[in-house]
């Protein structure tokens, strides 16, 4: 019955994006922030336990990064009762939830889609306030959230229907999916919304039930979400809001025996001290915990003689400088041939200069990075790299007026070697280095040499080279000719190689079978 009911859904088009160089569009934005201003700023937001609003409590401020003497929010800090009170509403939730006809999560996930249609604009102003996206960042991102939706709502229907097996003469066998249990859904602050809610969407397409814990720099992206699903009808006890410090929302929700499987984003770190501590069994623990860590990235664009070297500039600074380089997928290696590495940098140098600092709520071209913290750590490697590489642009903190926030310069070094942190480290700011390769083939070499392999660009028109540039580069998302940011749901399945994860690959066909254990019934005639 599913199938004749998948087939009834409109065909799958993406969520197409605004195009805010027509005036009246701009307009629009311009009036989505000052309603969220007048609605939201100053204001107070609950958690979600058991189906219920939880208010009072002690609280803590999200800080505008444009301007950190701006406070936007306030979220509670949540306490290890409230902690232990969401994981219990959560399992008796999975109870019912777990039987729940996918029919149904498909048509709350459509309608979900209906609802944030309507209301895009003022998702897009929140997440500027609270990470500092420009209109266009946090539109992209807003789409993708639209995307999901209409994404896990044929996933649902698509897994519900199992799998056929090998028959047997007399027996009747089939192999279908059933739901793991409780989900702690654990999210970093650069997508606030669509990295959680693909994660949240897995799980609960799946028939699992959640407790989702957004990053502290930007509750309010993913609770608006969680308010959407709920208003879009799903039941209030499948999601549990948890807002706080990593003491008690950390290592206390990845230890609990009641927590069956982990879906995180975030950086290595983390992820690996989340690999380790759900390894070990608590007690009363009665499974194994399953691991989702999608980590950092050191993304390569590799640039062959034959490219054609314009497009690839563009290519590489959208990559590199979007979002001021905060994306796992923001290309921060180039690795040209030798013959066209001059003309390459200076054509990236030029583009990268007329890049324009300034409020990414009047949709500046760059903004802050997400704090003070993230600035000076990035600064660390620019100062360091002063002395080991050519600095080629930038090289300093940037300033918007009087402004408070953790503006950088957008920062190129040239002559990178490749054992340079530069070259090996994850910086997650507006920092790019070039490094020149004798040919195509040690190009695609210096690519692979990382721990990382989440995503990587291919500049060339020589079908031979693409071809082997498709086998040999080391990642779970390769971008010939084209950036190596903007992975699309439903058709770029996103995760990376190496340690940039367990290459889950949200958006992608086989997403769902992670939130999923797999039954066989063999019965006799
Ligand atoms: N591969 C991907 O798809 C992807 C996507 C986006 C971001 N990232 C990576 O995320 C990183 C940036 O995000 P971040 O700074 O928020 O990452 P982070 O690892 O510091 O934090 C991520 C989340 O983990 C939580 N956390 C902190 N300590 C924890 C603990 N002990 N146990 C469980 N959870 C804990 C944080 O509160 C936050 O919600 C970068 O490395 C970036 O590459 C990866
Ligand atoms: N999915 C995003 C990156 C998310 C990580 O930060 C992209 O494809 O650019």
């Amino acid at each position: 019955m599913t199938g004749t009911l998948m087939e009834g859904f409109l065909p799958f088009e993406h969520e197409p994006y605004f195009n805010f160089g027509q005036e009246e569009i701009a307009a629009k934005q311009r009036e989505a922030y000052r309603t969220v201003r007048g609605k939201f700023l100053g204001k107070a937001f609950p958690l979600y336990i058991g189906g219920q609003r939880v208010e009072g409590g002690e609280t803590f401020a999200v800080r505008n990064p444009a301007d950190t003497r701006e406070v936007a929010w306030h979220f509670p800090k949540a306490t290890p009762e409230q902690l232990e009170q969401a994981i219990s509403a959560a399992k008796q939730a999975f109870g019912e939830w777990r039987f729940s006809d996918p029919m149904q999560r498909a048509t709350i996930f459509k309608r979900a889609a209906e609802l944030l249609r309507a209301r895009r604009m003022e998702l897009n102003a929140v997440m500027g306030l609270e990470n500092a996206k420009n209109w266009a960042e946090a539109d992209g991102e807003v789409a993708e959230c639209v995307d999901h939706f209409e994404v896990f709502a044929r996933e649902a229907l698509k897994w519900a229907q199992g799998k056929p097996v090998y028959p047997m003469p007399d027996e009747h066998v089939t192999t279908v999916y059933e739901p793991v249990g409780v989900v702690a859904v654990i999210s970093p602050w650069n997508f606030p919304a669509a990295i959680p809610l693909g994660m949240a969407l897995g799980a609960i397409a799946a028939g699992n039930t959640v407790v989702w814990k957004p990053a502290s720099e930007t509750p309010l992206s993913s609770l608006l979400l969680v308010e959407l699903l709920f208003e879009a009808g799903l039941p209030r006890n499948v999601i549990q809001f948890l807002t706080g410090p990593d003491d008690v929302l950390g290592d206390p929700l990845v230890d609990h025996k009641d927590i069956r499987m982990i879906a995180f984003t975030g950086s290595k770190e983390i992820g690996c001290r989340i690999m380790e501590r759900a390894a070990k069994v608590q007690p009363g623990q009665r499974w194994l915990k399953r691991v989702m860590a999608e980590m950092g990235g050191k993304d390569p664009t590799v640039v062959c003689a034959d490219a054609d070297l314009d497009d690839a500039a563009r290519g590489i600074v959208q990559a590199a400088f979007g979002y001021s380089g905060q994306k796992c997928s923001a290309c921060s290696r180039v690795i040209a041939e030798e013959s066209v590495y001059d003309e390459l940098l200076e054509k990236v140098a030029t583009l990268a200069g007329e890049i324009k600092v300034g409020l990414p709520e009047e949709n500046a071209a760059l903004g802050p990075v997400i704090h003070e913290g993230s600035a000076k750590r990035i600064m660390e490697y620019v100062e360091r790299g002063k002395g080991t590489a050519r600095l080629v642009l930038g090289g300093e903190r940037a300033q918007n007026g009087d402004r408070e926030g953790g503006y950088v310069q957008p920062t190129i070094f040239a002559d990178v070697d490749p054992r340079d942190p530069l070259f090996q480290e994850e910086i997650f700011g507006p920092v790019l280095s070039f490094t020149k390769a004798r040919d195509w083939r040690h190009a695609i070499e210096l690519a692979n040499d990382s721990e990382y392999g989440l995503t990587a660009a291919f500049y060339s028109r020589d079908p031979m080279k693409i071809n082997e540039a498709r086998r040999l580069i080391h990642v779970g998302n390769l971008y010939v000719n084209r950036k190596c940011t903007g992975a699309l749901s439903g058709t770029h399945a996103f995760g990376g190689y190496g340690m940039s994860g367990t290459n889950a690959k949200v958006g992608g066909p086989d997403y769902l079978f992670w939130f999923l254990q797999t039954k066989t019934v063999a019965q006799k005639y």
